[in-house]
């Protein structure tokens, strides 16, 4: 599409990936990062494809609630049940029917790999953009989550038939 544009966020955040064995079996943190673009085949009236702090502040505030110095584990890791009685902060991946509403959008996810945490927010992203103003068309067309210096995922929404 002609018209995209571009915001980003960062959050320190803990995760596990126990499936993966070697060093990821450990709890580590990282300072993450994510930058979603928006895009939309025709500026809108205000000649925007949307205005850039209301999708800002929507991302933020889901991403400041959620996942910031929060651990995201896996459904099935057995560190959920210590971290919550120690009044840890935990997002779950792949919960079947989760109580808590955030983490259906980590439905399907079963472990927080770094393309797991890059769909997580392009569904988020899309949630927060169907709540605001924006072009016509205009779609979530890229997740970029950074996880390290090096180690980057990319999430590219199927574009809606
Ligand atoms: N495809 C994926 N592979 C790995 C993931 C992932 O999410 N998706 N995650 C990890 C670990 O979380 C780890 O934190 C990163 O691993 P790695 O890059 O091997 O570790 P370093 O940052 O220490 O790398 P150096 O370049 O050696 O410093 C692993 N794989």
């Amino acid at each position: 599409m002609p018209h995209k544009i571009t915001v980003e966020h960062s959050f320190e955040t803990g995760h596990r990936l126990p499936h993966l064995g070697g060093k990821c079996v450990s709890l580590h943190g990282h300072s993450w990062s994510a930058a979603v673009t928006v895009s939309a085949p025709e500026l809108s009236p205000e000649v925007t494809v949307v205005e850039f702090g209301a999708l800002k502040v929507g991302l933020r505030r889901w991403i400041d609630e959620h996942l910031d110095h929060a651990t995201m584990l896996g459904a099935r890791d057995r560190l959920i049940e210590p971290l919550l009685a120690e009044g840890s902060r935990v997002f779950c991946f792949g919960v079947e029917r989760p109580a808590d509403v955030a983490e259906q959008f980590a439905y399907g996810l079963p472990w927080p790999t770094v393309e797991a945490v890059a769909v997580l927010l392009g569904r988020v992203a899309e949630s927060v953009l169907a709540g605001l103003p924006c072009a016509v068309g205009a779609r979530v067309e890229r997740v970029l989550v950074r996880e390290t210096r090096l180690n980057t995922a990319v999430y590219e929404p199927p574009v809606p038939r």
